[in-house]
């Protein structure tokens, strides 16, 4: 039986919040769906109905998630170019993983050319999203629950500080164990980039499909949508390795907010805009399209600068690239950057992020709210997770981190916040 692990702060509200989160959250999602196909499309409106079971759930819709998760698994177990290792463990030791992300999204996308050129319906895809959330839901309810019971088996240097409080509700929402596996399987790991991920762009890809097949061709806004989703999610997928130094995969459990979070919530809420668009189609001219792909080239510009910046300096402080950038050292021997990227504000691949959020919603013109849904939602997690990361360096790096946030005041917009 693996023991409590040690007392951590409470997040998110406690159990009481979680549970709330574990209603809200999955009806947020349907919400949202429902919202997006309706004419008025009012993010904070009721929605124009309330679906029945029929309309929720549907055999073929279960059937697809699991053939999806099937291919995406057997593409997670295909010899991968690299096998790298993570952060080091508790126990000392360090987890290996395959670094085949980016093959696997190349093969889905050779699969998916295949299936259209023998007539694979795809736009027919954006008919089910209503089924496919509601199911994958359910699937991730009993998912957490076997990742939960899972957890009573490892041993406590396997377990998450922040998921063993001793309350079932709380617990089975963090996460328990960290890095669950089967054999070399890891979940988490799997979750984080693959089926979501993917899932979201062939879900986008679905709905300029259906456009195209509505009204003769996609218009230049779904083809913005799809192609600055596209790149962030190949990015994601090239840089697979730098997901090993994030706070979800060193620091949180596996449980029912990053299953769902990444099964459920990324493909169904971050495609909103593409849904929207589908149903309520927007005129763009090239010259503003212009302006939003140059805003969106700042934001990756900025986020991918900042990112590789860390990851590169945190594999190798004398690479030539930032091996001349001013650091703090720290009593870990660890050394802070406090000039280049991440001497402009503390988060700066957040503020990069962000930019790019916005460029996601412009092309859905400025008629609803409905659209900017991610940029806000995505604003308040950032701002959330600026606060839990800050809170782990000032224990981590205590005098060190003090000195970095006077020399660097700002959290993540230079000069406002
Ligand atoms: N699209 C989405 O839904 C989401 C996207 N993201 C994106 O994921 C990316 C990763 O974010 P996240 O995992 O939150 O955190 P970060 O990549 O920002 O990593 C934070 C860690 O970086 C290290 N660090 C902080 N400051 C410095 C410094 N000055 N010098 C060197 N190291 C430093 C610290 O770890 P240590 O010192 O131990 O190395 C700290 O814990 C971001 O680009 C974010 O925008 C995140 C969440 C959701
Ligand atoms: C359901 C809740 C409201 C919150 C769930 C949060 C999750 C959706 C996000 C937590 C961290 C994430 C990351 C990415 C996707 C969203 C989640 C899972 C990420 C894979 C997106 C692509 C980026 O390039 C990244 C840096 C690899 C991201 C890592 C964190």
């Amino acid at each position: 039986m693996a023991s409590q692990g040690p007392q951590a702060p409470l997040e998110f509200g406690g159990p009481l919040g979680a549970a709330a989160l574990m209603l809200l959250l999955p009806a947020t999602t349907i919400h949202l769906l429902l919202v997006a196909r309706s004419g008025p499309a009012r993010l904070l409106g009721p929605p124009p109905h309330l679906p029945g079971l029929s309309a929720l759930w549907s055999p073929p819709a279960l059937l697809l998630l699991l053939t999806w998760l099937g291919l995406q698994a057997a593409l997670y177990l295909l010899p991968a170019r690299k096998v790298t290792e993570g952060l080091e463990l508790k126990d000392k030791s360090r987890l290996r993983y395959p670094i085949n992300g980016f093959q696997a999204l190349v093969l889905t996308a050779l699969l998916v050319g295949l299936g259209l050129s023998v007539g694979l319906p795809l736009g027919m895809l954006s008919d089910m999203l209503l089924p496919l959330a509601f199911t994958t839901t359910l699937t991730t309810f009993i998912f957490s629950f076997l990742l939960y019971m899972k957890a009573q088996m490892a041993p406590p240097s396997g377990l998450a500080p922040g998921g063993n409080s001793g309350n079932t509700i709380y617990d089975f929402f963090m996460g328990r164990e960290l890095n669950p596996r089967i054999c070399s399987f890891d979940f988490k790991y799997f979750c984080e980039l693959r089926p979501g991920l993917i899932g979201w762009v062939l879900i986008n890809l679905a709905l300029l499909m259906q456009e195209a097949e509505l009204r003769g061709s996609p218009s230049l806004a779904m083809w913005l949508v799809n192609g600055f989703q596209l790149l962030y999610v190949g990015d994601a997928l090239w840089h697979e390795e730098a997901v090993l130094t994030t706070m979800d995969i060193t620091h949180d459990g596996f449980g029912f907010m990053l299953a769902f979070g990444d099964l459920v919530w990324v493909p169904f809420t971050y495609s909103l805009q593409a849904q929207f668009l589908l149903h309520h189609p927007q005129p763009l001219g090239p010259p503003t399209a212009l302006v939003i792909c140059l805003i969106n080239a700042v934001g990756y510009y900025i986020f991918r600068g900042a990112n590789s910046q860390k990851n590169t300096f945190r594999k190798n402080p004398s690479d030539p690239s930032v091996a001349g950038l001013e650091t703090i050292p720290t009593a870990t021997g660890k050394r802070l950057l406090v000039s280049g990227w991440w001497g402009m504000v503390r988060h700066p691949n957040y503020l990069g992020d962000l930019v790019m959020a916005l460029a996601w919603s412009l092309p859905c013109g400025l008629s609803h709210l409905l659209p900017y849904f991610y940029f806000l939602y995505f604003l308040a997690l950032l701002v959330h997770r600026e606060a839990r990361d800050e809170r782990q360096c000032l224990q981590k790096y205590g005098r060190a981190w003090q000195e970095y946030c006077q020399r660097v005041p700002y959290r993540i917009i230079p000069y406002i916040y």
